[in-house]
């Protein structure tokens, strides 16, 4: 939602969407998302901006292991830094900015087998609440978004909203977000 509120023109491109796919007002059920394929766009470019677990769950080595040419030593503690890698300009172009539409011709996806977009970790770790989430999201964000329009609180200007993040296990808005509805 903070994304969609500094992008407006990305906000209005998903109400136009969700418009013409299921009709101004309604909420969204499972078998839309399927239809709602620019909403998808705006769920995996935000799994890439702010991955919500920053440096997935720490793993640690119980042996040597020879990686690529680099020795991960034993009893070493491996973190994952998948937001540097959502963020890295070798992998993604203007990695900075959210632009949903890079992932309008692309393949790639966020179940663990394209090693540039892994929020859910991958292999035999991956998280098993992935069906859950990636479900669940695309639901909630088209219903908000198809049932109201959205002004920031304070009367901040899209550009301004302060976009800094807090980590930890999971990562946050270091500002809440404030916003508020407003009726159709
Ligand atoms: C946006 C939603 C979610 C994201 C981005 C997410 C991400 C992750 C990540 C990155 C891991 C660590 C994987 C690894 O280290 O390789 C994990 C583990 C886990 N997640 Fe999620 N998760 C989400 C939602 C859920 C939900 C909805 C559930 C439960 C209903 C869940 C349950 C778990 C559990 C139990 C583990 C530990 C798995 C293990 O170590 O074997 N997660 N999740």
């Amino acid at each position: 939602m903070a994304e969609l509120l500094k992008n407006p023109h990305t906000f209005e491109k998903a109400q136009e969407e969700l418009a013409q796919v299921i009709g101004r007002g309604k909420l969204i059920d499972e078998a839309d998302v399927a239809k709602l394929p620019y909403l998808r766009c705006i769920v995996k470019e935000t799994f890439r901006i702010h991955p919500q677990v920053p440096f997935l769950i720490p793993r640690k080595v119980e042996e040597d292991v020879d990686l690529y040419g680099y020795t991960i030593p034993k009893d070493s503690q491996v973190l994952v830094n998948v937001w540097a890698i959502g963020r890295d300009s070798s992998l993604w172009e203007d990695p900075l900015d959210f632009k949903p539409e890079r992932f309008w011709e692309s393949d790639i996806d966020v179940r663990g087998t394209d090693f540039e977009l892994i929020p859910f970790g991958a292999g035999r770790r991956i998280c098993p609440g992935l069906p859950l989430a990636i479900r669940m999201i695309p639901i909630a964000l088209g219903s908000l978004i198809n049932t109201f329009n959205w002004k920031l609180d304070g009367g901040i200007a899209p550009k301004d909203l302060d976009m800094e993040e807090k980590f930890g296990i999971t990562l946050a808005k270091a500002q809440p977000l404030l916003a508020i509805p407003i009726p159709l």
